[in-house]
């Protein structure tokens, strides 16, 4: 099957992931990745706007046709499916329609050099949830921030080499988590086989402990011996200050 972008080779299939690997060399790739990212923050920003906009009716009559007239400039050219995974030069995934990291996906709140990171305990994403992730006024929504549980127990896993996909999550809401800054950290706790046990916390921006997560990762029967490749993030120790991901540090 072919994908119908002529910068990728064909799709190929890996149990139930479909992936494609770039035909384009490194700086090219670099230079799209670059515009790609601008693209998509700007279309953040456009969301956050238009949640927030208190300008007349007109204006957002006028400013409706507008957008409508830069989404059709976007359609001239494009995919007709999601971005599923792209294998860089490394084999590296790249999976930029993730919905929690995805490189081209303005719903995605862990973007930036400074969102996700690894130790060899597990993952920590720093993130700021603004108006777009409310859920109870003012409080970030629940289901957000399973959302986000979900994607750290993967980078835990991957981070330690024992990637799974989520067979159970669970979410202990401790306190309501007020918009902003929040701090989650995953880890794994327990191998048994194709299973992983893993645990995950969540702090909002005074360091109150406002959410803790459950999750059995299970290796699928079908991504065993694969050579793909889930990419690395940059180590916890690159960000200021201590963030050690021990569990027992608070
Ligand atoms: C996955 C990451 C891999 C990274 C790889 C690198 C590169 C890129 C390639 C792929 C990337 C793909 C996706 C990653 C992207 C984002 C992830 C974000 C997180 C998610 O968004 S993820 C989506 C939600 N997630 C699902 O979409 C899973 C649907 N599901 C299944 O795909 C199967 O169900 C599966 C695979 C779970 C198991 O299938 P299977 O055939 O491999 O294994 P099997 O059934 O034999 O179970 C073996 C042992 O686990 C126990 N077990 C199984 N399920 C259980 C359950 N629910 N509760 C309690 N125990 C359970 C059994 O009881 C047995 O235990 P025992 O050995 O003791 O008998």
């Amino acid at each position: 099957m072919t994908n119908g972008d002529p910068s990728t080779d064909d799709d190929r299939q890996t149990g139930l992931v479909t992936y494609s690997r770039t035909l384009l060399a490194p700086a090219e790739l670099a230079r799209r990745d670059r515009a790609y990212a601008a693209l998509t923050e700007a279309v953040r920003e456009l969301c956050d706007a238009q949640l927030r906009t208190e300008v007349d009716l007109e204006e957002v009559g006028a400013v409706a046709a507008e957008v409508r007239a830069v989404t059709a400039r976007l359609l001239t050219s494009a995919r007709e499916r999601s971005f599923g995974i792209e294998l860089g030069h490394d084999g590296g995934a790249r999976e930029h329609g993730n919905a929690v990291l995805g490189l081209r996906n303005p719903f995605a709140c862990a973007v930036g050099a400074r969102a996700m990171f690894w130790d060899d305990r597990g993952a920590r994403a720093t993130l700021e949830l603004g108006a777009l992730y409310e859920g109870p006024p003012g409080c970030v929504h629940g289901g957000v921030l399973a959302l986000v549980f979900d994607q750290l127990f993967t980078e835990a896993a991957a981070a330690v080499g024992q990637v799974g996909m989520t067979a159970e999550l669970t979410v202990a809401y401790r306190r309501p988590i007020p918009l902003g800054t929040v701090t989650v950290d995953a880890w794994l706790e327990v191998v048994d086989g194709r299973k992983r046990r893993m645990h995950a916390t969540c702090h909002d921006g005074d360091g109150n402990l406002t959410a803790e997560a459950e999750a059995l990762l299970v290796l699928p029967r079908w991504l065993e011996g694969s050579d793909a490749i889930w990419p690395k993030r940059p180590p916890v120790d690159a960000l200021d200050g201590d963030v050690s991901l021990d569990p027992s540090v608070t």
